[in-house]
């Protein structure tokens, strides 16, 4: 007797093996799955490497504290952007608000791109493993673990281990801290909070003698790639400017500018704001390096001149018994404030202690009147004075406001510029276009009247202070004749009694 199998039984046959080869693997999934796997990928992998030259290093992108992600894979992610964005095929983009670059882009996951370093290629993969929760819910909980995984020929170990994982790590680092969103921090009280700093100053826009500017930038440079001669040195890796200058010669702007140039945070420290010594300690410590501290105005924001007499009289006061004591609330609202010592103390006493780099940053209108100690070099290593408008300054404004890099009147305006003495920020306002599209020559004549009238108010104020010193002497001189009169008078009745 022949058995006919019909397709279908066939096909019924199949499937039922199918279904319980499939059950089986369920189960070993199930029971021994990750003995399995770890069986097989222990012995594929000793396999494998005895004959494959190549050498593998995972960077994963969580190590250790769970919530933590690992420094070294996003900089790595940020190191392997630019290639990315030239060799992958598949992008992840993210925005960025950033001045220079508006999206952040980088390889999807399973993506390969390669790299070349002093003549040697080497590969980056990206990968995640996926984690199945083992919770049960209608909306599966899968945890991603993502990794960057770095292939390259085992004669390269040394140099690769060492000099370009180096690299890739420092410039990884260095491009998060130039795209990163920089935030601008002020104090309440002895608490910092921040928003997201947006200023677009910059040291092309700055109106300022191009020399003292470039000084500037030069500096400023040195000072960020300064790590190893600081540590060399054996100075902390801290410098401090003093910028003062008249109301609206750029002050603020400039500080703007020189975050943005070097890619810093912004502290901007309300000194009224802080109740002593300790909190001023405090809100140090808890500064980030690659970031300026800024005190705006410090002749106004605390006694600098006198302080430190005030407090040796205060002493004096107190030994003095006979003398009455001052009411106690008055005595505690002195002691709750930021002493001239406490703040010498902020410039360089805990400060050097704080790692990093960072620039303290003073502006002040009145130069004269800031205690010596405050700003003598090594507290406030360079003291830039931003000063009225001169001509070269007035060009960075007409470039900027008015596209102009010449014109006929600018003669007329350095030869007034020389004679009166107008604010940058004066000068910017009589610059800004009144209509649309802008009419550069109006501007410039506006400028123009702007600065005669500012040269005729000097002018009258200068005949004014003469006529004033002409009348004083003249009343001096009348007084002495009188006194001169009345003590003749005097010794004639003297005489006569
Ligand atoms: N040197 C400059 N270059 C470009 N713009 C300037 C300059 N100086 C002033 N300005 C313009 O004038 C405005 C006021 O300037 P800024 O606030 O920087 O002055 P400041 O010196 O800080 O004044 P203050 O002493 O009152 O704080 C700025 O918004 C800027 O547009
Ligand atoms: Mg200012």
């Amino acid at each position: 007797m022949t058995t006919k199998f019909t397709t279908g039984d066939i096909l019924a046959q199949l499937g039922s093996v199918l279904a319980s080869l499939m059950f089986v693997w369920a189960i070993i999934q199930q029971y021994f799955p990750y003995n399995l796997r770890n069986f097989i990928d222990k012995y594929s992998q000793r396999f494998l490497t005895f004959f494959y030259p190549y050498i593998q290093i995972t960077f994963n992108e969580f190590t250790g504290e769970r919530f933590k992600r690992s420094d070294a894979y996003s900089a790595i992610e940020t190191y392997l952007s630019k290639t990315s964005s030239m060799q992958a095929k598949r992008l992840k983009a993210d925005v960025i608000k950033n001045n220079t670059q508006p999206l952040s882009l980088s390889m999807d996951d399973h993506e390969e791109v390669s790299d070349v370093f002093n003549g040697v290629k080497v590969y980056w993969a990206s990968g995640k493993n996926i984690m199945k929760s083992q919770t049960f819910s209608f909306y599966p909980n899968t945890d991603e673990k993502r990794y960057y995984k770095l292939t390259f020929h085992k004669r390269h170990r040394e140099a690769i281990l060492g000099e370009y994982l180096t690299h890739v790590l420092k410039e990884g680092r260095e491009i998060k801290v130039k795209n990163r969103l920089r935030k601008l921090y002020t104090n309440n009280g002895a608490q910092w909070s921040h928003v997201v700093f947006e200023h677009p100053a910059s040291f092309q826009t700055l109106a300022m003698d191009p020399v003292k500017k470039q000084e500037i930038i030069d500096d400023l440079t040195t000072f960020s790639n300064g790590e190893e001669f600081y540590n060399r040195i054996g100075r902390a890796w801290k410098r401090g400017y003093l910028l003062y200058g008249p109301p609206g010669t750029g002050k603020s702007t400039m500080i703007a500018a020189m975050a943005n140039f070097l890619g810093y945070d912004i502290y901007d420290l309300e000194l009224t704001a802080v109740k002593d010594n300790t909190e001023l300690r405090r809100l140090l410590i808890e500064t980030t390096s690659k970031s300026i501290i800024v005190i705006e105005d410090i002749d106004c924001s605390m006694d600098l001149t006198g302080q430190r007499k005030k407090e040796v009289k205060e002493e004096e006061e107190e030994k003095d018994n006979s003398k009455p004591m001052k009411p106690p609330e008055n005595n505690e609202a002195k002691a709750s404030k930021v002493t001239l010592s406490g703040l010498l103390n902020f410039v360089d006493g805990l400060w050097s202690a704080c790692g990093g780099d960072r620039l303290i940053v003073f502006t002040t209108n009145h130069v004269e009147k800031l205690d010596p100690a405050l700003i003598r070099r090594g507290r406030m290593d360079k003291h830039v004075e931003l000063a009225y408008c001169g001509f070269e300054a007035f060009r960075v404004l007409a470039r900027n406001y008015l596209y102009l890099e010449s014109h006929d009147l600018f003669e007329e305006i350095r030869r007034l510029l020389a004679e009166a003495e107008m604010t940058p920020a004066d000068v910017a306002e009589n610059l800004m276009p009144k209509t649309s599209p802008a009419d550069p020559e109006s501007c410039l004549r506006s400028l123009i009247g702007a600065l005669e009238k500012v040269k005729e108010e000097a002018n009258l104020k200068k005949m004014k202070m003469k006529m004033e010193e002409e009348e004083a002497g003249r009343k001096k001189d009348l007084a002495g004749v009188k006194n001169e009169e009345i003590k003749v008078v005097e010794n004639g009745s003297n005489g006569s009694v």
